[in-house]
Parts: C-alpha cells; sequence; structure tokens
C-alpha cells in the first residue's frame, strides 16, 4: 500500500505521476530563454556539431553534460562564457536533476577503440545512463531523442537495412536515432575509425590501412547532415526508430582509393588484419527519414573528405603542400 501510494495511486490503479510545476520564473520573458536544451555528449564529435547548430538560434538556451572521456572542452571553446550556454563536468550513469525542454541524449563513446576499452562501463552508460535521461524526461516532460547506431543491425541479412529489421541481434527500442557511419572535422585523430584513420595517414605521408577484404562496405553521413536530421527528428511528430545515415555505399577499397586521389596521391594502400565479426556491408534504406522528416544527406563523399582535411590538417599542423 505504501509503495502504491509512493507512486501516485492510493486506488490500485497504476497512474503516472504528472511532472512538477516548474518555478514561475521558468516561463517569464524578462529571465528565461523561450527553448532549454541538454545534450548529453555536447563534447563529442556530432554532439559538439549539434551544440553549434542549436546555439544559432537565440531562443535556444544549451546546456552540455560530458564527461570528456572522448570529448574536449577544446570542441566547445567558442561558446564557453556564453549566457545561453552552460557546461557541466557530469557523468550520464549519475543522476542529473536540471529543468530543460528537450534532452539530445548522446552521450556514449562510438569508437570501438573507446567502447571497448571497458565494456562494463559502457553498458552502464548505455543503459544507466539512457534510463536517467529517461527518469529525467519524465521528471520534467520534456522531450527526449536517443542517438542508437547501425551497430543494432549487426551484420545484417537484409540489404539496405530498413527500421523493420531486427538484424540479427534482437533490439527492441523507443524513440531512437539509428545513427549511421558518420564523419567530419572535430572527429579524434586517433578514434580508429576508418574515415579518421584515413585522413590522418594521407595527411601525414603514411600507408592507408585497409581492413582486410577491403570490399567490405560503409556509408558515411557528413555531420552536418546527421546533425539536420537529429534536430528534425527531435521537432517532429515520429516517435519510433529512425535511421540517419548516406546511402551513398562504398567499399573500403574505393574509400582508400578517394582519400588518395583527394588527399595524398603519393601515399601507398596497405591490407591490414581485421576482426572476424567485421560486418561485410551496412547502407541505410532511408526512405522512412525522408518520407516523415523531409531529410536527406546534401553532402557526397568526396566534398566531405576535402572539408574535412582542412580541420585534420590543421590539428596534425601538417600544411598542403603548395601552403608549406
Ligand atoms: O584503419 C582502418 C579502420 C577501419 N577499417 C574498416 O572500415 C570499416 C569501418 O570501420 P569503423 O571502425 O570506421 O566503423 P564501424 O562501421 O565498424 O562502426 C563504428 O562506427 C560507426 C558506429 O556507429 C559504430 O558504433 C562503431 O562501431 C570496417 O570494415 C573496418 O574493418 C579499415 O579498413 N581501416
Amino acid at each position: 500500500m505504501a509503495q502504491k501510494e509512493a507512486n501516485g495511486s492510493s486506488n490500485g490503479e497504476h497512474t503516472t505521476r504528472p511532472p512538477p510545476t516548474p518555478s514561475p520564473l521558468r516561463f517569464s520573458k524578462f529571465f528565461q530563454a523561450n527553448l532549454r536544451i541538454l545534450v548529453t555528449g555536447g563534447a563529442g564529435f556530432i554532439g559538439s556539431h549539434l551544440v553549434d547548430k542549436l546555439m544559432e538560434n537565440e531562443k535556444h538556451e544549451v546546456i552540455v553534460a560530458d564527461n570528456f572521456f572522448t570529448g574536449s572542452k577544446d570542441n566547445l571553446k567558442k561558446w564557453i562564457g556564453h549566457p545561453r550556454f552552460e557546461l557541466i563536468r557530469h557523468d550520464v550513469t549519475q543522476p542529473l536533476l536540471v529543468e530543460v525542454d528537450q534532452i539530445y541524449h548522446l552521450a556514449c563513446p562510438a569508437s570501438p577503440i573507446f567502447y571497448k576499452h571497458n565494456p562494463v562501463k559502457t553498458i552502464k552508460t548505455n543503459v544507466i545512463g539512457t534510463l536517467n535521461m529517461l527518469g529525467l524526461a519524465k521528471r520534467v516532460g520534456a522531450r527526449i531523442l536517443l542517438t542508437s547506431t547501425s551497430e543494432v543491425y549487426g551484420d545484417p541479412l537484409e540489404h539496405p537495412q530498413t527500421e523493420a529489421y531486427w538484424g540479427n541481434v534482437n533490439p527492441i527500442e523507443i524513440r531512437i536515432a539509428r545513427i549511421f557511419n558518420t564523419y567530419g572535422p572535430r572527429m579524434n585523430i586517433d578514434d580508429g575509425r576508418v574515415v579518421s584513420n584515413f585522413i590522418a595517414q594521407a595527411v601525414r605521408g603514411e600507408p592507408l590501412t585497409v581492413q582486410k577484404p577491403g570490399t567490405q562496405t560503409r556509408s558515411f553521413c557528413y555531420v552536418a547532415d546527421m546533425v539536420n536530421g537529429l534536430i528534425k527528428l527531435m521537432n517532429g511528430d515520429n516517435t519510433g526508430p529512425i535511421n540517419l545515415g548516406n546511402p551513398g555505399e562504398f567499399t573500403m577499397l574505393e574509400l582508400a582509393e578517394n582519400v588518395k586521389e583527394l588527399i595524398n596521391p603519393e601515399v601507398t594502400v596497405t591490407m591490414t588484419e581485421n576482426t572476424p565479426d567485421d560486418p561485410r556491408q551496412r547502407k541505410p534504406d532511408i526512405t522512412k527519414a525522408k518520407e516523415v522528416l523531409g531529410w536527406e544527406p546534401k553532402i557526397v563523399l568526396r566534398d566531405g573528405l576535402v572539408l574535412m582535411e582542412d580541420d585534420f590538417r590543421e590539428r596534425l599542423q601538417v600544411p598542403k603542400k603548395n601552403q608549406a
């Protein structure tokens, strides 16, 4: 009985407790921004680009929560001290109490070398971190967008993958963005993923390491397109899982050839060992995103690679030959 009362029900029926009433100042036009947005993982690669886009709107107030495991303050340096921006060092496995209208939940290492580093912690981040954010969303009545991954499709038996395909795994999820491979400026240079590896290698003049067999495919989405998709999903009415990615499909050998041609024709391409569970193919079916969000990526791979090159050259301190 006591438990039922604690859950807001004294007549034996299960009811959902309504969100608490916010402070009257919350909606004062003199005091608060119109929309307060929490971005977990906002110091990371996709998160920081999302923050840049959200901050363009003067009616947005953005709070970033990040534990800086793979993210960096450097990615947010232009916003630190801005009156509409707040940065909290916070690990999502711990509860967070903030009054917000929207939650973009991105916090989790996404690159294999980082998420395999401490697998138990990764599971805690995904499970407990998501429970904490769902609890927060419910408590304050916020809208939440959870970022998932194309990894849920496993090594797919259906190609391209639609949202209805359960893959070689069996994920049961709620409102969700299924993010396919994404690239762009601010990726960690030692992230270990293929686009950042190849660009760093090309800039340094090192061989491009194609993992065997090289015929495996991926579809690469430029980060600005991804951020537009996330914002459309957050602000639209659809609550199911939705693929966000670029359907352009490339083998790793094709990707290496493109990077070589565009960035450094002098480098060689070398074949290296791979893990046995590496998916052979991956390409999003984005019919649903087109239909319900009116979204599709605009930036083709070759243009995106060039946009990324400048950022990597600057951070690696390797100018272009004709600028040296
Ligand atoms: O130096 C490299 C690195 C990687 N690769 C190959 O490139 C392909 C892509 O590998 P990545 O590590 O970049 O990315 P993956 O597709 O395996 O998934 C990774 O990035 C996308 C995220 O959604 C996933 O969470 C993450 O696991 C693989 O076939 C891999 O074998 C190379 O050929 N050379």
